[in-house]
């Protein structure tokens, strides 16, 4: 069929990826959406970012917004210690199935806990639903309008301990501008910006790190 974006990477994984080596799953999408279609994956050099701060923070809890096809969150979950939990949430459930085809076929599908619907909405369910107390980890990639309503979100919902990480995609293309001023001059964050590219483009993009303080 190949009629989405999404399922054409899919069929494209199935093809050239070894079934059960998430980094092979990694390279062939990344191969796939530098030579054949761009797709909004954070891609390998922001992706080498998120691995670093994934392996310093070593995270017990993570949580991700807006999972699309699964690219980010394999990044994550196969730099995961057993018994760390990473929940991804995603609202289109067309993207959901396709990543969770891809997180069966990089055999992290019992590392990933994909929940379909709007961040908004299942954010505050959080606690309840999985019993999740704190995220020390929460990788925003989503509608770039959300970015700050979803993290006051989590400040309310008393999803965010001192040390926890946000890091958040795309502060400069497509940018976040609202999130930006907002994190950067709150007392209760602590941010850092790394430079970098947009996606297998040579265009300026970067990720904000931002350590909330309690
Ligand atoms: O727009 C970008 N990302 C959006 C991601 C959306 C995914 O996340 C899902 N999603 C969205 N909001 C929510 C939500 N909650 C919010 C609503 O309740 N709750 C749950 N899931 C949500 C969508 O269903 C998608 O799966 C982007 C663009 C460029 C770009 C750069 C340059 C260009 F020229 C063009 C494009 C580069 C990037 O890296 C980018 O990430
Ligand atoms: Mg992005």
């Amino acid at each position: 069929t190949g009629t989405t974006r999404p399922l054409r990477i899919l069929q494209h994984v199935q093809r050239s990826a070894k079934q059960g080596d998430a980094l092979s799953v990694i390279t062939a999408i990344d191969s796939y959406c530098s030579k054949v279609e761009w797709a909004m994956n954070v891609g390998d050099k922001k992706g080498e970012i998120l691995d670093t701060v994934v392996l310093e923070t070593r995270p017990r809890y993570v949580l991700e917004l807006g999972t699309y096809c699964g690219y980010s969150t394999l990044r994550i979950a196969r730099l995961l210690p057993p018994g760390a939990r990473l929940i991804t949430i995603e609202m289109n459930p067309h993207y959901a199935q396709v990543a969770k085809e891809i997180f069966q076929y990089a055999g992290l599908d019992a590392q990933v806990e994909l929940l379909v619907g709007s961040s908004t909405v299942l954010i505050p369910q959080l606690k309840k639903k999985l019993d999740i107390e704190k995220f020390d980890l929460v990788f925003i990639d989503h509608w770039k309008v959300s970015y700050l309503p979803d993290t006051k979100l989590l400040e309310e919902c008393g999803l965010l301990k001192a040390g926890s990480v946000l890091l958040a995609d795309n502060v400069i293309c497509p940018g976040a501008p609202d999130y930006l001023k907002y994190i950067r001059n709150c007392p209760r964050y602590r941010s850092q910006y790394f430079p970098a590219q947009l996606e297998y483009l040579q265009v300026e993009d970067g990720v904000e790190k931002s350590v909330f303080l309690g």
